[in-house]
């Protein structure tokens, strides 16, 4: 399973325009091609809608612009807050920095943030067709995309705020879309079910494709995976990439690292708890079950 287009931003020229270094992705970047099966299936209409069954073989993809969206923010949060006084804006902290969007750094930022999305896009894709070969080569399988969907983006976009509808800029940090079914935006064989939304866990948990629902107060938005409790730095403390990998292989995860410092810094232990994660979103009406997936093996880059 990986990712597939969304429809591109209607309009530019707004709201606000804030670049976060708060907002942006690891510079040190996650990427995983995860096989996984379904365990169980929550919801078997919306799962059939998205080409889902229990016990099915999944591949799920996870990657982003590897550090160029890192970078894009840290480079424009400095321009913003240098230009901010033109605007008379003041934030109380500066990685809050930001000035409208319609302004030429608010512009500037919105193109090279639109340009590291593309990336990760073109990445995914890469990903998505040197998977397919592989099952084709292995296993004489096809693979069908579920769902291609960007992270860690900034998107303008209409909502509703206070009775009115307003074109704000949203800022999805660890954070994805999550569109209800009958949203305009979604792609017609989608307009029924809602749009997937793809939580990974970890390596050595579980994984949720879930659905956006209508009534999300997040601006149409749902977590983009378990999130970390450990840092790199501290993983590295507390975990040796071999014995990780052993740990995961005795339990029947296979595990191809391309270095053992790059495992040991996603150890499952250095994220939340992914099975409370996705329940408390459905709890705080963001997005629903569908579907929970385990990993059969992993491929960390
Ligand atoms: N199924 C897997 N999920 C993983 C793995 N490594 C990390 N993760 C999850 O992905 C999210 C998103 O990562 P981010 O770097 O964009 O924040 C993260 O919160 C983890 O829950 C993995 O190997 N397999
Ligand atoms: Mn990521």
């Amino acid at each position: 399973m990986s990712w597939k287009a969304l429809p591109p931003d209607r309009s530019a020229a707004g709201p606000w325009n804030a670049a976060s270094t708060r907002s942006a992705a690891s510079a040190a970047a996650t990427t995983s091609f995860e096989v996984q099966t379904i365990d169980h299936v929550y919801d078997p209409d919306v799962a059939a809608a998205f080409g889902l069954h229990t016990g099915q073989v999944c591949v799920m993809i996870h990657c982003g612009s590897r550090g160029l969206g890192h970078q894009v923010c840290t480079d424009h949060v400095r321009t913003m807050e240098q230009a901010m006084h033109r605007y008379r804006i003041s934030v109380p902290d500066r990685q809050l920095a930001c000035t409208p969007v319609d302004s030429p750094p608010g512009r500037d930022y919105l193109g090279a943030m639109a340009a590291a999305a593309n990336y990760a896009r073109a990445n995914r894709q890469l990903l998505s067709e040197a998977a397919r070969r592989a099952f084709v080569t292995a296993a004489g399988a096809g693979l069908e995309l579920v769902y291609d969907i960007s992270h860690n983006t900034a998107k303008l976009e209409t909502h509703e705020v206070d009775g009115v509808e307003r074109l704000l800029c949203v800022h999805r940090k660890g954070a994805t879309r999550a569109l209800p079914p009958g949203d305009p935006s979604l792609p017609t064989d989608l307009t029924d079910a809602g749009q997937p939304v793809l939580v990974p866990g970890t390596m050595g948990t579980a994984s949720y494709v879930m659905v956006g629902l209508p009534g999300n107060d997040a601006f149409h938005s749902a977590c983009h995976g378990a999130g970390r409790v450990w840092s790199r730095h501290h993983a590295l403390k507390m975990v040796r990439g071999e014995r990780l990998r052993d740990r995961l292989e005795a339990s029947g995860i296979a595990v191809r690292p391309s270095s053992w410092r790059g495992l040991a810094e996603e150890a499952p232990e250095a994220y939340k708890d992914v099975d409370a994660v996705a329940a408390v979103t459905e709890g705080a009406g963001l997005a629903r079950l569908v579907a929970r997936l385990v990993p059969l093996g992993v491929v960390k880059g």
